[in-house]
């Protein structure tokens, strides 16, 4: 059974006061939300312990934004995966396109940090996804195959989600039609030895698109970037209907 996860990226937004904040708003949506519904936050650094503390006894999980491959060590402005896993941290997104772009994050640091973070018991989002010009070219397929391949090596499958997220998708509110975010987490889906791996979608996720995407068979959840930083969104979007 493939399990559906619902992540919150908070990328670089909230300061540790506006993070409780949002939870006073969103946390009483959750009584409607169905149980098999994983949900998920993953803030900056600097609110994970105060998301933890607050979410202690609630059905949401914590997840970080990256992690570093070593267990400790002189890296300077880096996080370990035992730093995560000691505060609380269940998941960890790993490869995300904004950290491929600006930071230098490669397939192969991409492969060591999902390493460590499964080592260390955390459940890694490994995302992927093509620019917009790659689509143009007609590039998109074996792009993110070779993302899988040299991402997946030696990756246990068992404890792993993956999120497709097109980046000229993310934050432009041009949404990938759901047909074709399915057409290609299938195609994902048929690369892995794995086929239970629950496949996300991001990319201009919101409350007004959020029941198309799910209604999709090959999409098991979503990774919400802006619309998850307003508790009423976020809301809106756990509590999708499904058809
Ligand atoms: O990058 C994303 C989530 O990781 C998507 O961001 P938006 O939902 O703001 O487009």
């Amino acid at each position: 059974m493939r399990k559906i996860v619902i992540a919150g990226n908070w990328k670089m937004y909230k300061t540790q006061a506006e993070s409780e904040e949002f939870l006073q708003g969103f946390l009483p949506h959750l009584q409607e939300t169905p149980e098999e519904r994983e949900i998920l936050l993953c803030p900056p650094f600097t609110n994970l312990s105060v998301l933890s503390r607050n979410l202690h006894g609630s059905r949401v999980q914590l997840g970080a934004q990256n992690v570093h491959w070593e267990e400790y060590g002189a890296y300077t402005g880096e996080i370990s995966a035992p730093m995560l896993t000691e505060i609380g941290a269940r998941f960890v997104i790993v490869g995300h396109s904004e950290r491929r772009q600006y930071f230098g994050e490669t397939d192969a640091t991409v492969n060591l940090r999902l390493r460590t973070a499964q080592r260390f018991g955390l459940t890694p989002i490994l995302c992927v996804g093509e620019t917009k010009e790659q689509r143009d070219k007609g590039e998109t397929e074996s792009l993110i195959s070779l993302q899988l391949d040299k991402g997946l090596v030696d990756i246990d499958q068992n404890n792993l989600v993956i999120a497709y997220e097109p980046i000229w998708a993310i934050g432009t509110g041009d949404t990938c039609e759901a047909v074709e975010a399915n057409r290609i987490i299938g195609l994902i889906r048929s690369q892995l030895s794995n086929p239970n791996v629950s496949i996300q979608y991001g990319g201009s996720v919101k409350p007004n698109n959020i029941d198309e995407i799910m209604a999709q068979p090959e999409i098991d959840g979503v990774l919400v970037g802006g619309a998850s930083l307003e508790a009423e969104s976020f809301a809106r979007i756990v509590n999708y209907k499904s058809v």
